[in-house]
């Protein structure tokens, strides 16, 4: 059993670039690292109807569900395994399966509240909020959610206007100043080598060792 020995936040807003920075900087260590999107503790929609699904607000922190969050963060950075949910973006609700996930080295928290509740921000060593123009998360959003999450542009548009820019705003912005490092467009070469580099030195640290 591998007791985590580091546990590392990723948060800001959508599209900024969160996935792309958590994947790159665990590249060639990703046995190494067990990673936790948050999207796939959103509260389970599934009994409503899918039109209701498609119209809720998915970012409002009230959207999540924050204990079993919680209780899946404890229990990884605890060394104990986890039944994960996961989630499906195109219909709006968790899927049927959950995914074993093992404990390993260093812990990734990604997602737009990574850094928004006070406990779990209390058991990050490093806390990351990545930070892109709006616009450009905008643009990126739209070329995303059409290409992979099956929307129409003018649901991303109205989405984005109605919820997704002002919860931003309220919500997801201010948890910037909890952050120890802003990293500027996400998956910026210099942000990932050095993020790769802690990872590395943590995942070597743990090699073969029982904690
Ligand atoms: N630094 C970057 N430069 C260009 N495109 C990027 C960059 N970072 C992310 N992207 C692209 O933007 C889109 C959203 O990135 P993603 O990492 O999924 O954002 P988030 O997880 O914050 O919502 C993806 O298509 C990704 O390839
Ligand atoms: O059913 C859902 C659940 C979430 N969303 C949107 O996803 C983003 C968060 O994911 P990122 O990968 O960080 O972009 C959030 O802004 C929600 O609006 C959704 O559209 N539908």
């Amino acid at each position: 059993m591998t007791t985590p020995s580091f546990a590392i936040g990723i948060a800001g807003g959508t599209g900024a670039g969160k996935t792309t920075l958590a994947r790159e900087m665990v590249d060639g260590h990703a046995d190494a690292v067990t990673l936790i999107p948050i999207d796939n503790y959103y509260d389970d929609l599934g009994h409503l109807p899918f039109e209701e699904r498609a119209e809720a607000n998915y970012d409002h922190p009230s959207a999540f569900e924050w204990e079993l969050l919680r209780e899946h963060l404890d229990a990884l950075l605890d060394g104990d395994a986890v039944e994960m949910p996961q989630y499906d973006f195109t219909e709006h609700r968790r899927t049927e399966e959950t995914v074993h996930v093992e404990p390993t080295d260093v812990v990734v928290l990604e997602g737009i509240f990574a850094l928004y509740d006070d406990v779990i921000t209390a058991s990050l060593d490093l806390r990351v909020y990545v930070e892109a123009d709006a616009d450009v998360r905008i643009l990126r959003r739209i070329e995303r959610d059409v290409v992979e999450r099956g929307r129409d542009i003018e649901d991303v548009i109205e989405q984005y206007r109605a919820t997704v820019k002002p919860m931003h705003e309220r919500y997801v912005e201010p948890t910037k100043k909890t952050a120890d490092i802003v990293v500027p467009e996400g998956a910026n070469g210099v942000a990932v080598d050095l993020l790769a580099e802690k990872v590395r030195a943590e995942s070597t640290a743990g090699l073969g060792l029982d904690r």
